[in-house]
C-alpha cells in the first residue's frame, strides 16, 4: 500500500484476544480511503475478531485503533447467520433505521428520509418489497435490505463479514455495483472474502491473516497464487509483495 494513499482507520501493534487467548497481535497497517480491503483467512483466524476490534466491540490488549470516521457513519454488517431478523418489521423499516445514528432514533421521519429510503430501495431492486417482513426474505433479498440500511447510514467506513455467503447470482451483481459505487465515492470497505471471484471483481487491497499476525498484500498476489488463501493458516512470516 502506498504510504501516502489517505486514510481514516490505521491500525497500531494491534493486539487483540477472545476469552483471554490472543488471536492477533503487532498487526500494524491502514486501510485505504474510498478502497475496498479483503479480509482473507483460515476458519478461526480473527476476521471476525479484527472487525470487531476495528469497530470497538472488543478493547485491545494492547495497541489501538485510529479511526478518524465519525461513529454515526461506521457501519457493520455481520455474517447472515448471526442475525436475529424474525422480530417484526419491514424492508423499508429496516432500511429507515440507518438514518438512526445521525438523526436519532425517536425523532421520527421527515419527507427526506422517505424519499432517500425509496431512493435506496430502488438502487437495490427491493422496492416492490417495501412492506414485505424481514422474517419473509430470502438470503439475498435480507441481504440487499441490510446494505440499504448502510446507504441510509451514508456509512463512510463499512465493515462486511462474508456479505456474498447464502446469496444468489443476481444479487451479488446488484451488491458488487453498489459497493463499488460506495468505494468510488470515497466509503473505505473491508470485507470478508473467501470466494477468488469475487476477491477479483471487488477488492483493490488484501490483508492476510494467519498464525496470529496480519499480511497486507494486493489481491493480484493472492489470485497469481503466490499466497494460497486455503492454506493462509500454514503461512508464513515475511510474504513477498507484504508490506503493512
Ligand atoms: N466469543 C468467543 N469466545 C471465545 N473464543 C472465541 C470467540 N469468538 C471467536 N473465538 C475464537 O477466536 C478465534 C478467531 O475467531 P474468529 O471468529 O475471529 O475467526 P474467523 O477468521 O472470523 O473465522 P470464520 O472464518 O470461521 O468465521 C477462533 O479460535 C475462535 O474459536
Amino acid at each position: 500500500m502506498s504510504q501516502e494513499a489517505p486514510s481514516r482507520l490505521r491500525l497500531h501493534d494491534l493486539q487483540l484476544a477472545q476469552a483471554n487467548r490472543t488471536v492477533l497481535e503487532h498487526v500494524d497497517g491502514r486501510f485505504r480511503d474510498g478502497a475496498t480491503t479483503a479480509l482473507i483467512g483460515a476458519n478461526g483466524t480473527g476476521k471476525s475478531t479484527l472487525i470487531q476490534g476495528i469497530m470497538g466491540m472488543l478493547k485491545p490488549v494492547a495497541g489501538r485503533v485510529e479511526c478518524t470516521v465519525p461513529r454515526e457513519r461506521r457501519a457493520w454488517l455481520p455474517q447472515q447467520l448471526a442475525l436475529d431478523l424474525t422480530f417484526p418489521m419491514s424492508v423499508e423499516e429496516l432500511v429507515m433505521t440507518g438514518s438512526w445514528p445521525s438523526h436519532g432514533a425517536h425523532k421520527g421521519y421527515c419527507a427526506h428520509h422517505y424519499r432517500r429510503g425509496r431512493e435506496v430501495m430502488a438502487r437495490l431492486g427491493i422496492s416492490h418489497l417495501a412492506h414485505r417482513p424481514l422474517g419473509e426474505l430470502s438470503g439475498g433479498q435480507r441481504q440487499r435490505a441490510l446494505i440499504g440500511r448502510t446507504l441510509m447510514q451514508e456509512a463512510e467506513l463499512l465493515l462486511l463479514d462474508e456479505p456474498f455467503a447464502n446469496v444468489d447470482t443476481e444479487t451479488v451483481d446488484v451488491l458488487m455495483t453498489v459497493l463499488r459505487d460506495m468505494a468510488a465515492s470515497g466509503v473505505t470497505l473491508i470485507v470478508v472474502l473467501h470466494d477468488m471471484e469475487q476477491l477479483s471483481r471487488l477488492a483493490d487491497e488484501a490483508v492476510v491473516l494467519a498464525n496470529g499476525h496480519a499480511h497486507w498484500t494486493s489481491p493480484q498476489t493472492i489470485l497469481q497464487g503466490q499466497i494460497s488463501v486455503a492454506s493462509a493458516a500454514t503461512l508464513s512470516l515475511g510474504m513477498p509483495g507484504v508490506s503493512a
